[in-house]
């Protein structure tokens, strides 16, 4: 990685998809350039002051935009892996509560797959590392759901994100919470 936060695919190219994109490097050039235009312009703003506003109001579009993916842009590894949590978990509260054995091979062979195309490299490499000490369980939903949630908590867990609870898979991905909010 880089020290921006800029993370290097297999060929040692900046990788789009294995990095955020409030790292990504155009937008630090742009925040370079935006704050070298702020210094600039703070220089000249008693003798112009139209042209400082226009500054001022190019500072605050840079900075709301500068963890927020445009949407019509290729995503960044966070939101690839919230679009990809998203199906895996929906997927596995929908999986046969009591899957054929014909099912639960294609279950396998689909997260082996899985395991080697997922665009982020170094995503994909931790995880087929963990699959190795923890193979797939596809014997029903319920040990799916969990296998999944508890691979799920350690990418949390390295990135410093919050261990979620296993018990609530169904409640999260399928059933909504009790209080009525997403019926
Ligand atoms: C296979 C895989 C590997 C990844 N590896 C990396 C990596 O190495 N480095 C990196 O920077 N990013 C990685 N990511 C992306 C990362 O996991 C997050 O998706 C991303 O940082 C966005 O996080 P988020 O906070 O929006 O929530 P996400 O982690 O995307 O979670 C989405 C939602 O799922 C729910 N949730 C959270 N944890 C669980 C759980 N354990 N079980 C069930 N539901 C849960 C929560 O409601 C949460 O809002 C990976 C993604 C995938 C799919």
């Amino acid at each position: 990685m880089y020290p921006s936060g800029i993370v290097l695919d297999k060929d040692g190219k900046p990788c789009r998809v294995c990095t955020a994109f409030k790292n990504w490097t155009k937008q630090e050039k742009k925040k370079q350039h935006d704050s070298s235009s702020i210094h600039t312009n703070s220089n000249n703003n008693k003798t112009n002051s139209t042209e400082t506003t226009e500054v001022v109001g190019s500072i605050i579009s840079t900075n709301s935009s500068d963890s927020t993916l445009p949407p019509d842009c290729p995503p960044d590894v966070e939101q690839l892996g919230r679009s990809t949590w998203t199906f895996l978990h929906t997927m596995a509260a929908y999986y046969p509560e009591v899957p054929s054995y014909a099912q639960q091979r294609s279950m396998k062979t689909f997260l082996s797959t899985f395991s080697q195309f997922y665009p982020c490299d170094h995503c994909a490499e931790h995880l087929r590392e963990e699959m190795k000490s923890k193979p797939p369980k596809v014997e029903s939903r319920w040990a799916l759901g969990k296998w999944l949630c508890e691979i799920h908590n350690i990418v949390n867990e390295n990135l410093g994100k919050e261990i979620f609870d296993c018990s609530k898979i169904d409640e999260r991905w399928k059933d909504g919470p009790k209080d009525g909010r997403c019926d």
